[in-house]
C-alpha cells in the first residue's frame, strides 16, 4: 500500500441558511490534492487538542478567506475592519503554533499567510491602501474571477531563500486580493518576496529542518497552468512525502 499523505485544509464558518458549516474552497482542496489527500479541518475552536489531529497528518495548508483575523491577536482590544472570524482564528493560530512545533510543513496562502504572521508574533496592516506608501493590493470587485486571480503585479524573489531553492527566478508576477498585509514580521520569519511598494508578499521560517512558507497571492488558482504557483504545490508535495517517511521511521513502519 502507497503512503500518501494526508494533507489538512484549514476550514472557515459560514452561515448556509440558518446553519453554521465549516467550508473550504473547492480550489485549495484539488491543489491539496496535489500533495496527498486533503482533509478538511473545521473550526471547531481550541477544545480540541490540535496536537491529537497533528499526529496524523503530514502537511497543513491554510486558506485565503474574505475573512480577517481579529486584531485582538495582535495589537490587542480594538474593533479592527471585518468580516471576522473567531473560530477560525483560534483553530489556526492553534495549529501553526503546533504544527511548526512538531515539524509538519505548512503551507499559508492569503489569509493563511496571515495567520502564519500573527502566530510568529507578528502584525497586519488592517488597510493596506490606507497605510503608507502602498498600492491598492484589492481585487476589483465587478471582475470576473478570471480577472481577479489574473497577474496583477510583479514580485521579486529575495536571493538565498526558500523560493530561490525551488527554483522560482528573480520576479514573477502573481495575482492580488487582499485588503490586508503584513506590518510587523513574525519572530523568526524570513522575507522571501516583496510587492513593488515593498509589502512583505512572501516569507518562510528561517530554520532549516522546517517547511513554513506563506504568500500572500493565491497560487491556488489554476496551479496545473502557471509554472510559478506549481512549483511552490510541488515543493510543499516534497515536503509532505518527506513527513510521511518521517512519521514511518517514528512508528516503525505501522502508518
Ligand atoms: N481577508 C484578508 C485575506 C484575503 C484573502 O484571503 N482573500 C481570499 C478570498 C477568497 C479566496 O480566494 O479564498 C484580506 O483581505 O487581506
Amino acid at each position: 500500500m502507497s503512503h500518501l499523505p494526508l494533507i489538512g485544509v484549514s476550514a472557515c464558518t459560514s452561515l448556509v441558511g440558518k446553519h453554521l458549516f465549516h467550508i473550504a474552497g473547492d480550489k485549495y482542496l484539488q491543489a491539496a490534492a496535489l500533495a496527498g489527500w486533503p482533509v478538511i479541518i473545521p473550526a471547531l475552536g481550541t477544545h480540541l487538542e490540535v496536537e491529537d489531529l497533528l499526529a496524523h497528518l503530514d502537511a497543513v495548508l491554510f486558506t485565503g478567506s474574505p475573512s480577517n483575523v481579529d486584531p485582538s491577536h495582535y495589537q490587542g482590544a480594538q474593533p479592527g475592519v471585518g468580516p471576522h472570524d473567531p473560530a477560525r482564528d483560534h483553530t489556526s493560530l492553534a495549529l501553526i503554533r503546533a504544527a511548526v512545533a512538531l515539524g509538519v510543513p505548512i503551507l499559508g496562502i492569503c489569509r493563511g499567510f496571515q495567520e502564519m504572521n500573527v502566530a510568529f508574533g507578528g502584525s497586519l496592516h488592517q488597510k493596506v491602501h490606507e497605510a503608507g506608501p502602498y498600492q491598492d493590493h484589492r481585487e476589483e470587485p465587478d471582475e470576473t474571477l478570471e480577472v481577479q486571480y489574473g497577474p496583477s503585479h510583479e514580485v521579486q524573489i529575495e536571493p538565498g531563500g526558500l523560493l530561490e531553492r525551488i527554483g522560482l527566478p528573480e520576479q514573477i508576477r502573481v495575482n492580488s486580493l487582499h485588503g490586508q498585509g503584513v506590518d510587523r514580521l513574525g519572530a523568526g520569519l524570513r522575507v522571501e518576496a516583496r510587492a513593488p511598494d515593498a509589502l512583505i508578499e512572501a516569507f518562510s521560517l528561517d530554520r532549516a529542518d522546517r517547511f513554513a512558507l506563506g504568500v500572500q497571492w493565491h497560487p491556488e488558482w489554476q496551479v496545473q497552468s502557471n509554472p510559478h504557483y506549481q512549483v511552490i504545490f510541488q515543493a510543499f508535495a516534497r515536503a509532505a512525502q518527506r513527513r510521511v517517511e518521517q512519521r514511518r521511521i517514528a512508528t516503525g513502519s505501522r502508518i
